[in-house]
């Protein structure tokens, strides 16, 4: 009976959302990601961490068929979703995309107004019956994102008038407003300052209760502040992927151990 409850707790905590199973990414002769596989839970943040180019952008944008839009880049090996393979033909990247959606290193908020950068999504879905409708999914898509207060005086203002942090935010807002089930986020702090990096790391926080969030970060400790999982790539290798307390604490490879300590990066 005991051990029961204990196995059905730890099924629902590590619930997989994403499952890579041999992923390999080449763009042209540069085979940037090798034989990558890795099981991403659901309700949870994971990082991805290495050196420069090691390929934690690429992997990522795989997630999302990113990649699709990149001529020389080709991707082999299976991303389920769900148990569903997300590289099968009868997928529609824009409907990928609003499932898992994702925020970029540097805000890059439409030329329209707040309302309408967060209303386009959900336009193009078909999410709205009517303008009420479409309100209700910005507003609830803004306090998500924790701006609503800060803009529910100037929704008609344009997005590109707020501060790289808002920004951001606001970036944030649009990629939840169409209700996607993953996030991913490359670098989403590296363009903001301290003050709006802890309010996004907090957001960051707050979303893992609702999304799978899986973040690319150059900082460590952002990583060990954000996440639960770690995944350490290096030279296109997924070299250790575990516990984020454990990748900071006591990693199995030499390779980790060099770069959490500074020897390589
Ligand atoms: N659009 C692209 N076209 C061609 N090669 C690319 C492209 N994007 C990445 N690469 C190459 O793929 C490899 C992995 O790059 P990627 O940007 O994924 O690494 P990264 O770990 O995210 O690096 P960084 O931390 O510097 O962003 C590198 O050799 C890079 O030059």
């Amino acid at each position: 009976m005991f051990d029961n409850r204990i196995s059905e707790r730890r099924t629902m905590t590590n619930e997989i959302k994403i499952r890579a199973e041999g992923v390999d990414v080449y763009y042209g002769d540069n085979h940037a990601i090798k034989d990558v596989s890795v099981d991403i839970s659901d309700k949870m943040v994971t990082a991805f961490i290495g050196p420069s180019g090691c390929g934690k952008s690429t992997f990522l944008r795989c997630i999302n068929r990113m990649n699709d839009t990149v001529a020389s880049a080709r991707v082999d090996g299976t991303i389920l979703l769900d148990g569903e393979d997300i590289y099968d033909k009868r997928v529609d990247p824009v409907q990928l995309r609003a499932r898992v959606g994702m925020v970029f290193q540097k805000p890059n908020p439409f030329p329209k107004s707040i309302y309408d950068n967060v209303a386009y999504g959900p336009k193009i879905h078909g999410m709205a019956k009517n303008r009420a409708e479409l309100d209700e999914i910005v507003e609830k898509a803004l306090k998500r994102a924790a701006l609503w207060g800060e803009v529910k005086d100037r929704l008609a203002a344009p997005g590109t008038g707020l501060s790289g942090g808002q920004q951001q935010r606001l970036c944030i807002a649009r990629a939840v407003a169409t209700e996607p089930e993953v996030l991913l986020m490359d670098e989403p702090c590296s363009a903001l300052d301290p003050i709006a990096t802890a309010q996004v790391e907090e957001l960051i926080d707050e979303l893992r209760q609702d999304y799978s969030v899986v973040i690319v970060t150059h900082s460590m400790q952002q990583a060990a502040r954000v996440s639960q999982r770690t995944a350490f790539f290096h030279l296109g290798h997924l070299v250790e992927f575990d516990e984020t307390d454990r990748i900071f604490t006591n990693p199995t490879d030499p390779r980790t151990e060099s770069y959490i300590s500074g020897r390589i990066g």
